[in-house]
């Protein structure tokens, strides 16, 4: 039977002798909203490249519905839809020019990519030059190109950077939208508000090791409303300790320094 969903096996990344990211294990379903927190330079970015193929994992293995990152690029990536944490949009189109573009390079049609638009709420400015974009509305036309043709997952870089209140909102129920549709989404974060609100999951990336992943029931009920700023108060000071192998895990397996351990025990 095939494997639904993402799967990340001892999926690590080391650059010049130095490990950005140690092996672990994720799992995610379709329909499943996981956020990737951590302080800056913690390797969250890294991981999400990982997923999308920019950046080659030294070790391990990637699938997604049963197909194979490395055995079977193309197909693999074409259930993808990637939001950078930065782009430079081509110079001197228009936000309907620019998606129209990005749609024809995915086989999508001019509907799809005014569909888009309107989702994000860019339909009045589609007439507008990217490059007068304010940050937030970039954002949201990055948000509108990573959705076209709705993928089967969607992998977003810092999606809520430079978004005002009303946005972080519309972000959210744009996320819930997607995963009533059975769409998977992974995204990282600094601001902890918005995967309190919109995540099923939530891991904590210190110095490139994943110290937690939990379901967000389970924050909840340890820490009670705003799960995720304790648990990053609580775990964040520890970055500098050496990081302990009882560190909880929901039904994800982290391997810590190399050796594996499933919901807190070993394996
Ligand atoms: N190509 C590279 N060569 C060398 N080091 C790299 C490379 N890419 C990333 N790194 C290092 O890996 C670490 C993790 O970087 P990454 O961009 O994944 O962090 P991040 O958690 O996304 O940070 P931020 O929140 O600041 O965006 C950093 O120390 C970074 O300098």
């Amino acid at each position: 039977m095939t494997k639904t969903g993402l799967h990340m096996m001892q999926v690590e990344k080391a650059i010049g002798g130095k490990t950005i990211v140690h092996p672990f294990d994720l799992h995610v379903e379709p329909g499943q909203v996981v956020a990737v927190c951590g302080g800056n330079g913690a390797g969250k970015s890294t991981i999400l490249r990982m997923i999308v193929g920019i950046t080659q994992p030294s070790a391990g293995t990637i699938e997604l519905n049963g197909i194979n990152l490395k055995q079977d690029r193309v197909n693999y990536l074409q259930q993808i839809g990637y939001m950078p944490d930065h782009f430079n949009f081509p110079a001197g189109l228009t936000a309907s020019e620019c998606m129209r573009f990005y749609a024809s390079l995915r086989g999508r049609t001019a509907s799809e990519a005014d569909e888009a638009l309107k989702a994000v709420g860019l339909h009045e400015a589609r007439n507008k030059k990217v490059s007068v974009f304010s940050k937030g509305m970039q954002q949201r036309l990055l948000f509108a190109q990573a959705m076209l043709g709705k993928p089967a997952l969607l992998v977003l870089d810092e999606p809520t950077n430079g978004l005002d209140p009303y946005w972080m909102g519309a972000f959210v129920d744009l996320v819930n939208t997607l995963k009533r549709e059975g769409i998977s989404v992974i995204f990282s974060t600094h601001q902890l508000q918005a995967a309190n609100e919109v995540a099923d999951r939530a891991l904590f990336v210190i110095n490139g090791t994943i110290v937690r992943s939990a379901a967000m029931e389970e924050y909840r009920a340890e820490y009670g409303e705003l799960a995720l700023h304790r648990a990053f108060s609580e775990l964040f000071p520890r970055e500098r300790q050496p990081i302990k192998h009882s560190e909880k895990t929901s039904s994800v397996t982290v391997t810590i320094r190399g050796r594996e351990s499933r919901n807190g025990r070993d394996a």
